[in-house]
């Protein structure tokens, strides 16, 4: 199964052109969209999964026509929106089971034992009579992925899932979803750059509506290979620096500060060959985007 999406426009009351004539094409496996806080991310998802009308475009599926066949695509879909509300009172096992009629399964038997998996599968079932109001962040994220996974979908939508987590309970929560991307549509709404390199396969980045890039992200790496060098500089000679050089981004350490900067030749004393990282490839993809073209980090 394949998603394509072909043109796809959005303009906002009010003016606001939140996607701006987007194509991808989206294989099976974990994709990831990448872009800062109002780039598009959450318009592009609430579209494929059905909540929100385009302006104009199409999307395909498969052979399903997704914004035609809206009910259709529903039935294979599971959507993680970026926020959502739970039932602080319900257990998570009770309100599995709930959603689960609700998508039809309506066999007790099979229900137990859908909800049962679901529990499993995503480490809550030692948590499964507590009340989902005392879960933490992590839980309920997993909580959330449950759900969506009523009914095994094909299609797997998440908006920034991970915003939030503890280190532990990113990893675990990443991991989870690269299990559902062995066999479905995994996309992956984040503005977080290391969770794209960790377990996407394909990437696009996405800013002010426009796609920059589509890329596999090892290759995009191999792209800018022998071309990133860093140096340690004081921070007051940040600006001479940033004047002389191209600066991909600068992060503080302890108390100096880092450079990466993208240059063809050696650009000059101090500075050492770097191993490319996603966050080069996406500074480098933004820079110029912004004021002062520069990331900060
Ligand atoms: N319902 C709406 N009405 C008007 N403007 C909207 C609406 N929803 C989003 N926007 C605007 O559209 C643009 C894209 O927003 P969107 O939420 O899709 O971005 P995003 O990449 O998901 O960002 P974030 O990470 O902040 O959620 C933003 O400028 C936002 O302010």
């Amino acid at each position: 199964m394949e998603l394509q999406i072909r043109n796809v426009s959005k303009t906002y009351p009010g003016g606001i052109h939140a996607l701006k004539d987007v194509s991808l094409t989206i294989p099976a496996g974990m994709y990831g969209l990448l872009g800062p806080n109002g780039a598009g991310k959450s318009t592009l998802m609430r579209i494929l999964a059905t909540l929100q009308d385009a302006d104009a475009g199409s999307i395909c599926f498969g052979e399903l026509d997704v914004l035609l066949h809206k009910g259709a695509l529903r039935q294979t879909l599971g959507y993680l929106p970026q926020d959502f509300g739970l039932y602080p009172g319900s257990s998570a096992e009770d309100l599995l089971d709930h959603f689960a009629l609700l998508k039809g399964i309506s066999e007790r038997k099979a229900r137990k034992e859908v909800v049962q998996a679901l529990l499993q599968q995503t480490n809550l079932w030692h948590v499964r009579r507590q009340k989902l109001g005392g879960y933490s962040g992590g839980m309920r994220q997993r909580f959330g992925i449950a759900v969506a996974l009523i009914g095994n979908p094909t299609l797997l939508i998440v908006d920034e899932p991970t915003a939030g987590l503890d280190p532990a309970e990113r990893v675990r929560f990443l991991n989870l979803l690269s299990e559902v991307g062995e066999s479905s549509v995994v996309i992956l709404s984040t503005h977080i750059v290391d969770d794209v390199s960790e377990l996407c396969s394909r990437m696009a980045i996405i800013d002010r509506g426009e796609i920059l890039l589509e890329a596999e992200p090892l290759s995009a790496m191999k792209e800018v290979e022998g071309r990133i060098w860093r140096r340690v500089i004081d921070t007051r000679s940040r600006a001479s620096v940033t004047r002389e050089h191209d600066v991909i981004s600068t992060k503080l350490l302890a108390g100096r500060t880092l450079v990466r900067v993208y240059s063809d030749t050696q650009p000059g004393p101090g500075f050492e060959a770097a191993e490319p990282n996603l966050e080069d490839v996406y500074f480098r993809t933004m820079s110029g985007r912004r004021e002062g073209g520069e990331a900060s980090l």
